[in-house]
């Protein structure tokens, strides 16, 4: 089959950002700060500026009970479901379907006030990896959504600021089989999930708010998106 033009990015990209999000929090280098903590999430924060602009590339890991790495991808992918669980989003629009695990979107967030709003083109990958290692442990699964041009929407062409991120959500799901021999529950499956996100704002913001913000939403995205797909998938089959 032909090749989509942005296919070898998607590869590359994915397989840089799957690298990344394997390694412990120890191995991605000094100045990460643990900055929130609720039970199984934790998450860090690097202080990065780029051309005065703060870039603080984020890890937050945290330990769903009852829910797939598969299941967790589904709903983070997939657009039918984002306005459900995505706070922040004031408009989204498919560009393009690449293929049905490839997506290009265009979004625009509700404005953080003083700052200008901001929107966003990104590509979309969802993919099973092979889990190499353990041949009958589950696979893991991850979707990265990455900033990419747009001719027809080119960057601060209305209103908004255009903004830059790389996001990796990789799930992991761990099975703990019932001694008795019973059938596999959803009490008995829980997923790690580690989510990593760079975002340049694009444009002047200030430091102080970004952080608070970033600060505030980031903890509330993964609690809400997780507790989210818990009540979605709770009375369905388990999908590994
Ligand atoms: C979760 C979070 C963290 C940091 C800032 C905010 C936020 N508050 N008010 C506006 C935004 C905002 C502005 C622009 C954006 F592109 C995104 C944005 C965030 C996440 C993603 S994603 O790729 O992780 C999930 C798809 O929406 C995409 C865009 C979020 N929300």
């Amino acid at each position: 089959a032909v090749q989509h033009p942005l296919w070898p990015e998607v590869d590359r990209v994915v397989k840089q950002q799957v690298t990344m999000a394997k390694m412990g929090i120890g191995e991605c280098g000094t100045g990460w700060q643990l900055f929130a903590e609720d039970g199984e999430m934790k998450m860090y924060r690097r202080e990065e500026e780029v051309d005065g602009m703060v870039v603080d590339p984020l890890k937050a890991v945290h330990v769903v009970k009852g829910i797939t790495g598969h299941e967790v991808c589904n709903y983070f992918f997939n657009p039918k479901y984002r306005y459900d669980w995505e706070t922040t989003l004031e408009h989204m629009t498919v560009l393009e379907t690449i293929s049905d695990d490839t997506m290009v979107f265009l979004q625009t967030h509700k404005r953080i006030w003083p700052a200008s709003q901001r929107d966003v083109v990104f590509w979309s990958h969802m993919r099973k990896l092979p889990n190499g290692q353990d041949r009958d442990g589950p696979d893991m699964w991850t979707v990265v959504n990455n900033s990419t041009e747009s001719s027809e929407h080119p960057a601060n062409a209305g209103k908004c600021v255009r903004i830059y991120l790389t996001v990796c959500l990789l799930c992991q799901t761990r099975v703990h089989p019932p001694k008795d021999g019973t059938p596999i529950s959803r009490d008995n499956v829980s997923c790690k999930i580690t989510y990593c996100s760079v975002v340049n704002p694009g444009g002047w913001a200030p430091a102080s708010v970004l952080r608070a913000v970033y600060k505030r939403e980031y903890p509330k995205f993964l609690k809400r998106f997780t507790a989210y797909v818990v009540n979605q998938t709770k009375n369905q089959p388990i999908l590994f």
